[in-house]
């Protein structure tokens, strides 16, 4: 069954890990996918390609998050292109990893930027092309285990998962009367980009391994299905949920 039949998804950051991932499984679902990138000019015509294959239509947009303008324009690009925009994922993050007593201003500004205002931004347009559109929408945000849960590299970093899941629920109270649904994925830790330097030290990459009741770490298509899941129908009800996706790791205490 496809969940996603004749729908506009959005992905932000999806030429690689979590979001690409996102964006194929909702071309699988049946989606016609804009995807918004930084850097990875390669990796996002890739993604365009594979979607392409699977019989739906695509386009990349390169764009910094960080700037409000970048979400206004791909909201447009995407209207452009197909006629309107029912599911935005704003997945875009970074996490670069830096202790808390030496953090670095502009390593805090830029993650707050990205991850937080970039949510925001994107959040935002997807919403006011939804309630113009007049027949609802859904809005999945990325934010992480990392909401609920610290990390000593992460001070700079936690903060804005925790508030791109509090967007979730502020948004789906303010949008609910446009039947425009908001929820977050927390995911644990998924092998990517992001952790690849970090997880390279095999002692640390065991620990994180021990931590999952399900025996390993996350891939990012662990991640397409509940975010394919929270933008389709079937979750017609589900609005200011948090759905964790981290193999069991936050109950994991003893
Ligand atoms: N991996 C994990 O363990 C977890 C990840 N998450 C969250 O998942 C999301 C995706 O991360 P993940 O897939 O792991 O990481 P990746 O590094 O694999 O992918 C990050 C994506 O975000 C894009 N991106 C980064 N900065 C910007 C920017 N300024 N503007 C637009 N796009 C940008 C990248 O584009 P490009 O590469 O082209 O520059 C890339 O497509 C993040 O929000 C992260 O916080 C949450 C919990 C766990
Ligand atoms: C980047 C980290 O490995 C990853 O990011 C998160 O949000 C998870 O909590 C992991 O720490």
């Amino acid at each position: 069954m496809k969940l996603l039949d004749g729908k506009t998804v959005l992905v932000t950051g999806g030429s690689t890990g979590i979001g690409r991932a996102a964006a194929i499984g909702a071309a699988r679902h049946g989606a016609d996918v804009a995807i918004n990138y930084h850097s990875r000019d390669e990796d996002a015509e890739s993604c365009v390609a594979e979607i392409e294959s699977l019989g739906q239509r695509a386009f990349a947009l390169k764009g910094d998050v960080a700037l409000p303008e970048t979400a206004t324009d791909f909201v447009a690009k995407a209207v452009a292109a197909f006629g309107k925009v029912d599911v935005m994922v704003s997945n875009a993050g970074i996490c670069p990893f830096h202790a808390f007593l030496d953090m670095p201003v502009e390593v805090f500004e830029r993650t707050q930027k990205v991850n937080m205002h970039g949510a925001y931004f994107m959040c935002q347009a997807a919403a006011r092309q939804m309630v113009a559109q007049g027949h609802g929408g859904a809005i999945v945000a990325v934010s992480s285990i990392s909401a609920l849960v610290g990390g000593e590299f992460q001070t700079h970093y936690t903060p804005t998962k925790a508030g791109v899941h509090s967007l979730m629920q502020s948004a789906a109270i303010a949008l609910g009367k446009h039947n425009i649904r908001c929820n977050s994925v927390l995911p644990g830790t998924i092998l990517t980009e992001i952790n690849k330097d970090d997880l390279a030290d095999p002692e640390k990459r065991r620990s994180m391994e021990g931590r999952v009741p399900l025996g390993r770490l996350g891939a990012p298509d662990d991640l397409a299905g509940p975010i394919v899941f929270l933008a389709s129908d079937m979750a017609a009800y589900v609005t200011g949920a948090a759905l964790l996706v981290d193999g069991g790791m936050y109950v994991n205490l003893q």
